[in-house]
This record gives structure tokens, C-alpha cells and sequence, in this order.
């Protein structure tokens, strides 16, 4: 099995990491503009591998990719403190034609997964130049708004994360949708989970959404960047990809006529189907708000 990651920034050398972990592949490529960025984390990366499984990783240019099962995408500019991702476009959609180009000369037959932001409006981009199923092009959408919902909802209910099944949908951005009336806590309903639950310090639903909508801003406000969640989560995408597991996410997925973030059920070939959620009006509306920043920033793109 083979991978090839393009950036080997915080993002790319993070999930690197993360997936070296799993000791899912073989070969694993680094692909940078900065090529001694990327040989240095390729180096230390190899010098894990004792602990691990025997991969090699190396560093590459576009023609070493040739030949992988999947390719990940985390090359561009990232959110300066208070820019929000949509302001990203301009400096990273030339990237993402380029790596396109790459790809469909030299791996068109790799399940790509996109992270650069803004990750839907790219990811759409992506799979227009591909000229390919766009069930092999994915963005990692609102995976990482849905860890960390299901995370603040953990820590705040006293409850695993692992028990609770509740999605982030719509735009990996501001617009960004929290999907309650479909959010279970073992399998009950949160808002009946919440109606027997005297805890005098809870946060409340509303500051929960709030803090998982502003969490990337918090965080690169005080460490410049995010890596660790999204690497973890690319990596387990990644791995129940490969393992054809039929799991549930929130990629950004081909929506109508867009790429969104919405729950699809992922193996093997990539999109299976995706699941048409139970939302409330309210979610409705917002989700549609959101489906229609995405489609306005394709039209300015376009033209
Ligand atoms: N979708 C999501 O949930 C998340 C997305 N991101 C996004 O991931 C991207 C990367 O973020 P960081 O790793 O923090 O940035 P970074 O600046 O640390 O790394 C980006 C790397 O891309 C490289 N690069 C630029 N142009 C390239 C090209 N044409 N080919 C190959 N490499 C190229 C740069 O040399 C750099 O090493 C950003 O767009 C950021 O907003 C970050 C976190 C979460
Ligand atoms: C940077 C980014 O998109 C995030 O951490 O959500």
C-alpha cells in the first residue's frame, strides 16, 4: 500500500505521523515546494518506523506519487490570526489545480482526500479538474467540527465521546450547522438526555455549538495552528477507508451540485451513500444558508 502526501507543514508531517502509527502502508511520499522541509520530516519520520512497521517514507516530487492508493492533499496557506478560511481561496486554488494536474498525469486511479482550505469550495475544484468519480475525491468537511462536538459534549455530559453519535454538517467554516434533533447520548435523544440531567455546570447546547464554531480561531489565536484533531482525524478516515469499514463521516461530499460537509457512509471505493438526515426547520434553514455561501464563492470563482 502506498500514500503520497502533498504539504509537509504542520498538517501533512502531523498526519504523517498520526497514519504511521496505524501501520497501514508501505510506502509513504512527501511532497513539498519546500523539498528540505520535506526531506527533514521524512528522515525523522523513517527513524519511528523501528518502533512501528517497516514503511518507507522518502521525500518526492510530483512523479513519485505514481502508483499510490490514496493521496492527501494539506499543501497551502493556512488562516493567519482572525482570517477565516474562505479568505484562504485565492492563495491556495492555483495550488490545488496544480496537485490536480499532478495527480491525473501521474495517480489518476488514488482516492484523494483534500484538507486545505477552504476545504469544500477546493475540494469541488479538485474533482472538477480530476475529470473523475467523485466518490474517489473527498474533503475531510466537517470531520473534524464533529470530533469536536462529540469531544465537548463528552467532557461536559461526563459521558465517552465515544457514546455519542451527534454531526457537524454544512460548511467546514462559520456557516457550519450543528445537527441536534438527530444527536443521541446512548442511544436517547440529547435534548431527553438533557431534561434528566440536574448537572448545576452545564454548558448548555448553545455555548457547546459556539465553542466548536469557533474552535480553529481560538486555537490558532493561541498556537498558530491546528494539527493534532485533524491529523487524527484524517488518519482514522483513512484507515476505514483502506479497511473498507462502511462507516458513517462528515466528509465533504458531492451535494447536489456542490461539495459539502454531510454524513456519507465510506469504504473501499470511496462514498458509498450518503444519509439523508432528520433535521429540525430551523437546521433545515442554516443548512441551506450554508449550502448557498458555498455556492456563491464557486460563482465568484467561476467568473
Ligand atoms: N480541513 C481542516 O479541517 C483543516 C485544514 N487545515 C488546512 O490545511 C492547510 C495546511 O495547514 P498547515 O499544515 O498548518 O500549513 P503549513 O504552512 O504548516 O504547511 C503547508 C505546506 O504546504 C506547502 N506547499 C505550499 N504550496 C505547495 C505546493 N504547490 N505543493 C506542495 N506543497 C506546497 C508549504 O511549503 C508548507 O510546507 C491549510 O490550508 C489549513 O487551513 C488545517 C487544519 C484543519
Ligand atoms: C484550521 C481549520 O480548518 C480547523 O482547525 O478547523
Amino acid at each position: 500500500m502506498k500514500l503520497s502526501i502533498y504539504g509537509a507543514g504542520r498538517v501533512g508531517a502531523t498526519t504523517a505521523f498520526a497514519i504511521l502509527e496505524k501501520r497501514l502502508f508501505d510506502e509513504i511520499v512527501l511532497v513539498d515546494i519546500n523539498k528540505s522541509l520535506a526531506e527533514g520530516e521524512a528522515m525523522d519520520l523513517l527513524h519511528s518506523t523501528p518502533f512501528l512497521k517497516r514503511t518507507i517514507i522518502r521525500s518526492g516530487n510530483a512523479e513519485d506519487i505514481t502508483g499510490s492508493d490514496v493521496i492527501i492533499i494539506t499543501a497551502g496557506a493556512s488562516q493567519k490570526e482572525g482570517e477565516t478560511r474562505l479568505q484562504l481561496l485565492d492563495r491556495n486554488v492555483g495550488i490545488i489545480q496544480k496537485i490536480a494536474d499532478e495527480i491525473k498525469q501521474y495517480s489518476p486511479q488514488s482516492i484523494v482526500i483534500n484538507v486545505t482550505n477552504p476545504v469544500d469550495v477546493l475540494t469541488y475544484v479538485l474533482w472538477k479538474r480530476l475529470e473523475t468519480d467523485s466518490a474517489k475525491v473527498l474533503g475531510t468537511g466537517t470531520i473534524l467540527d464533529t470530533a469536536r462536538l462529540r469531544s465537548l459534549i463528552g467532557i461536559n455530559c461526563q459521558v465517552s465521546p465515544v457514546s455519542v453519535h451527534a454531526y457537524v454538517i454544512g460548511e467546514h467554516g462559520d456557516s457550519e450547522v450543528v445537527a441536534w434533533s438527530a444527536a443521541t447520548i446512548g442511544g436517547v435523544k440529547i435534548k431527553e438526555f438533557c431534561n434528566c440531567c440536574d448537572r448545576k455546570n452545564c454548558l448548555g447546547l448553545e455555548k457547546i455549538e459556539e465553542e466548536v464554531r469557533n474552535a480553529a480561531y481560538e486555537i490558532i489565536k493561541r498556537k498558530g495552528a491546528t494539527n493534532y484533531a485533524i491529523a487524527q482525524a484524517t488518519a482514522n478516515f483513512v484507515e476505514s477507508i483502506l479497511k473498507d469499514e462502511q462507516r458513517v463521516w462528515t466528509p465533504s461530499v458531492l451535494y447536489e451540485d456542490i461539495y459539502i460537509g454531510y454524513p456519507a457512509i465510506v469504504g473501499r471505493q470511496g462514498v458509498q451513500r450518503i444519509i439523508p438526515l432528520q433535521l429540525s426547520r430551523e437546521e433545515e434553514q442554516k443548512f441551506i444558508h450554508s449550502c448557498e455561501i458555498i455556492r456563491n464563492t464557486l460563482r465568484q470563482l467561476k467568473a
